[in-house]
């Protein structure tokens, strides 16, 4: 049985991450960077697509797993006839090259234990050549190659393109498995010690967890989203992926398969909210710094999403090989959003910009020039139509939360060039503008007679975003225009109390085949307007049914289905933890620790 999305656990090490299954199988990882090509791809294929399994002999899935408290070390344990034992996975900060490392240990009795190492370098495609060298096994293909170590060595042998293995432990015994990448024209890197590294990967991790400020309820499932976002910024230059998978699909056996292992502006800059409420200010300014290089140059150029190091050119295409996870064809790389015109990533910038500020980050001499450059582009821009934020692949339309976030810009500019008298900038032509948005939103993206704001001017039909009008401070949350509207987008679009972004029946804005499922991040800003206008209860409610969604391991993908119970779509998704994190900490921020 192939496993489901919430059967998988991250592993990573800032530059990249691996998805472990409940069967000690590692499905996925791309090397040495999120968005290199996987060498293990079994997640979108079959094991002969790459991936490398250790577990009893015998075994299926594990007895009991979960990651070591306040860290990314994941323990998953068997209990066999013979005996107990347990693999622990994780990769080390890295040095200079990404390892891997597995350890074995025997718990109880005498277990025999079965390794296989299946290669698959460029996405499941290409077998590389497998020699020893130095006592280890070394795996070579192109510009890839993979050195395979164990301590104490553990026989290994090559049968079917694999690298198999089969040793025994005992209570006490511990042997570790490290896999190591480098480009192949390099010499092998330093080998780390794979229980050095164990160490202070839990040191190391038990030090970051410790600054985090949360300590309401839930306060582990909160640090186990905190440490997924972390997980999912590329340290070297603070970007931070959607989700460290290509084309989980939306709907299983659908088409709606979509690259998330780049850094979209809008996903980002809500982490960085989250980070820096949760009190994660080193993160923030890395991020801050990647955005103002990414962003930097003509304001016209803008994209709504960059490669991990701001690449501009994300080119998509399909992987015709890998039949997709449960034959979810197709399996795309890149993502032909990049070059959508999305009206409220302007608005998502400034405002982060704006927070990061307020928040005391050193103020960098030309991020102010670069907000009045981004905003007299927008000035010219906001009356075009766009593809709005959930990048819809029809046409372009006068979508209501662009417009909004439009007027977020304005108004974060105008206010800040109000707090800091000193700065230069378009004071008036932004105020102007802030107020012709604001009236021509009320006007045109309003619906009178049913009393709810609408997801495009003129239309009927509503979105999941409208939710953020009062968060932005668009009109205050006791507006019945703002009550209104989200007792008509939770009736039309939450008839089983969890969010979908949009409908579409009877609407051609997304022209793509499928439905829509419910979308995690919607769900928690439903319960962050719940707790807006007061109806505190409810939004609690919500939000322990949300946290009830998390895997055992406390991980959330973009969708679940409540029809199946199954969680859909990339994984694990910054969008869904950063939700989980804002609604905790709207909820119960204020509870101090005990
Ligand atoms: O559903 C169609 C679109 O789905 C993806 O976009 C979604 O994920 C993004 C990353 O988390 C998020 O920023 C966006 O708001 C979501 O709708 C996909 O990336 C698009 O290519 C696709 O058209």
């Amino acid at each position: 049985m192939h496993p489901r999305i919430e059967d998988y656990a991250l592993i990573g090490d800032q530059q990249t991450a691996a998805l472990v299954g409940r069967d000690g199988s590692v499905d996925w990882l791309c090397l040495p960077r999120f968005d290199s090509p996987a060498c293990f791809a079994k997640l979108l294929g079959t094991e002969d697509h790459g991936h490398w399994r250790i577990a009893p002999r015998g075994a299926q899935v594990c007895t009991r797993r979960a990651y070591r408290p306040d860290t990314l070390v994941l323990d998953s344990e068997w209990d066999t006839p013979d005996g107990t034992v347990r693999l622990t996975d994780f990769m080390p900060q890295r040095d200079r090259a990404p390892d891997l490392v597995r350890i074995v240990e025997g718990l109880d009795g005498r277990v025999t234990v079965r390794g296989e190492l299946r290669l698959r370098f460029d996405y499941g495609s290409i077998v590389p050549w497998m020699r020893r060298a130095e006592g280890h096994r070394v795996a070579v293909a192109g510009p890839d190659s993979v050195w395979l170590r164990s301590h104490p060595q553990v026989h290994t042998r090559g049968k079917d393109y694999a690298t198999h293995s089969e040793f025994t432990v005992e209570k006490g015994d511990k042997v570790a498995f490290v896999l190591t990448w480098h480009p192949s024209h390099h010499p092998r890197p330093r080998f780390v010690d794979p229980f050095d590294a164990l160490e202070s990967s839990v040191a190391d991790w038990r030090a970051w967890t410790g600054q985090c400020r949360y300590h309401g309820p839930h306060r582990d499932t909160v640090v186990r989203s905190l440490i997924t976002l972390k997980a999912l910024t590329y340290a070297p230059t603070g970007g931070i992926v959607a989700a460290p998978t290509t084309s989980l699909p939306e709907t299983m056996g659908g088409v709606r398969n979509w690259d998330y292992r780049y850094s979209w502006l809008r996903d980002s800059t809500l982490t960085l909210e989250a980070l820096l409420a949760a009190g994660y200010h080193e993160e923030a300014e890395a991020w801050r710094d990647w955005l103002l290089r990414a962003v930097a140059g003509d304001p016209a150029d803008l994209q709504i999403m960059y490669g991990l190091s701001g690449e501009r050119r994300l080119p998509e295409y399909e992987l015709s090989w890998l039949p997709g996870f449960h034959g979810s064809a197709p399996v795309r790389i890149g993502n032909e959003a990049v070059r959508q015109f999305q009206l409220d990533v302007y608005g998502e910038v400034i405002d982060s910009l704006t927070l990061a500020r307020s928040s005391g980050l050193p103020v960098k001499s030309h991020m102010w020039r670069m907000q009045c450059a981004l905003m007299e582009f927008l000035r010219s821009a906001w009356r075009q139509p766009d593809k709005g934020l959930w990048e819809v692949r029809g046409r372009r339309r006068h979508f209501v939360y662009s417009k909004v976030m439009a007027w977020v810009a304005a108004d974060r500019a105008v206010r800040v060039m109000e707090r800091h008298p000193g700065l230069e900038g378009n004071l008036e032509g932004w105020r102007a503008m802030r107020d012709e948005v604001h009236r021509e939103v009320c006007e045109r993206g309003y619906d009178r007679e049913r009393n709810t704001f609408t997801q495009y001017y003129g239309s009927s039909a509503l979105d999941a975003a409208l939710l953020l009008i009062p968060r932005v401070g668009f009109l205050p949350p006791d507006d019945p225009r703002v009550t209104g509207t989200i007792d008509a987008v939770r009736a039309e679009l939450a008839p089983d109390g969890l969010m979908r972004r949009y409908s579409t029946e009877g609407t051609d804005v997304d022209p793509l085949p499928g439905k829509e499922g419910t979308f995690l991040v919607c769900s928690f800003w439903l319960a962050d307007a719940l707790d807006l206008i007061g109806r505190r209860d409810e939004a609690r409610e919500l939000f322990e049914r949300l946290v009830g969604l998390c895997n055992d391991v406390g991980l959330l993908a973009e969708e679940y289905d409540p029809a199946t119970d199954r969680l859909l779509g990339n994984f694990p998704q910054a969008f869904s933890h950063l939700g989980l994190v804002g609604t905790a900490l709207a909820l119960f921020g204020s509870e101090k620790a005990g």
